[in-house]
């Protein structure tokens, strides 16, 4: 700790946290704890196409420029395995067309039912400073929706190792091996490495 305190980095503002998913916002927060300070805002913002890695830096860029301060953001894909990765970062899109059931459906000519949930989180300082990203995996399957509709695709994934889906789980349990938790981690280490040293009387 005395060598990250000696190239502590002052940052003048606690990081932002952009989302316009107030579940996603649930669990981040419970999953961070105190061990960032950190304020959120709601804003839904345009996702570039592409590879869920550079979605989730140019979504960290644009957060950057609105919030003019350290911003953190985070893009959530959901991987079948026989469709080479997607519908990935176009998961959204597709459950609001498609639902639980068509997600089951696009894998109904394919014997492989695997898939994994993928989290992008990008931290930026501000918006001259190139954003740093994590990524957290977790493999599963898809299979036909159980448990409380409340978040997103949760009913349709069951992680690997367990007979629940994301959405039978209990939440202890879900963000313990969460693809968010399993990022967040790796953002928290890169925090307790940087040092850095967040004002917080904005
Ligand atoms: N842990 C999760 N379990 C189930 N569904 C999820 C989970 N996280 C996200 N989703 C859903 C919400 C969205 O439909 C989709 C992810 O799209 P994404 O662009 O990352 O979120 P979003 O647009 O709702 O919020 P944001 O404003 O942060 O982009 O997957
Ligand atoms: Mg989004």
């Amino acid at each position: 700790m005395a060598a990250a305190a000696s190239r502590a980095v002052l940052v003048s503002r606690p990081v932002t946290f952009v989302t316009g998913n107030a579940k996603k916002l649930e669990e981040v927060k419970s999953i961070l704890g105190l061990s960032i300070p950190f304020q959120s805002l709601k804003l839904d913002l345009p996702e570039l196409q592409g590879e869920p890695e550079e979605i989730s830096k140019e979504k960290a860029r644009l957060a950057a420029v609105q919030v003019n301060g350290p911003v953190l953001v985070e893009d959530t894909c959901l991987c079948f395995n026989a469709l080479k990765g997607l519908p990935g970062p176009y998961v959204k899109w597709f459950l609001q067309k498609i639902g639980h059931e068509g997600l089951n459906n696009l894998l109904m000519a394919y014997e492989d039912k695997s898939a994994y949930a993928l989290c992008a989180f990008s931290f930026a300082l501000g918006p001259d400073v190139e954003p740093v990203t994590f990524l957290g995996k977790t493999p599963g399957k898809i299979v036909p929706a159980r448990g409380p509709n409340d978040f997103g695709w949760d009913p349709i994934f069951q992680p690997d190792g367990y007979d629940q889906t994301y959405a039978e789980m209990p939440k202890e349990e879900k963000n313990k091996i969460s693809h968010r938790s399993r990022a967040l981690d790796m953002v928290k280490s890169h925090f307790a490495e940087a040092g850095y040293n967040f004002s917080t009387s904005n």
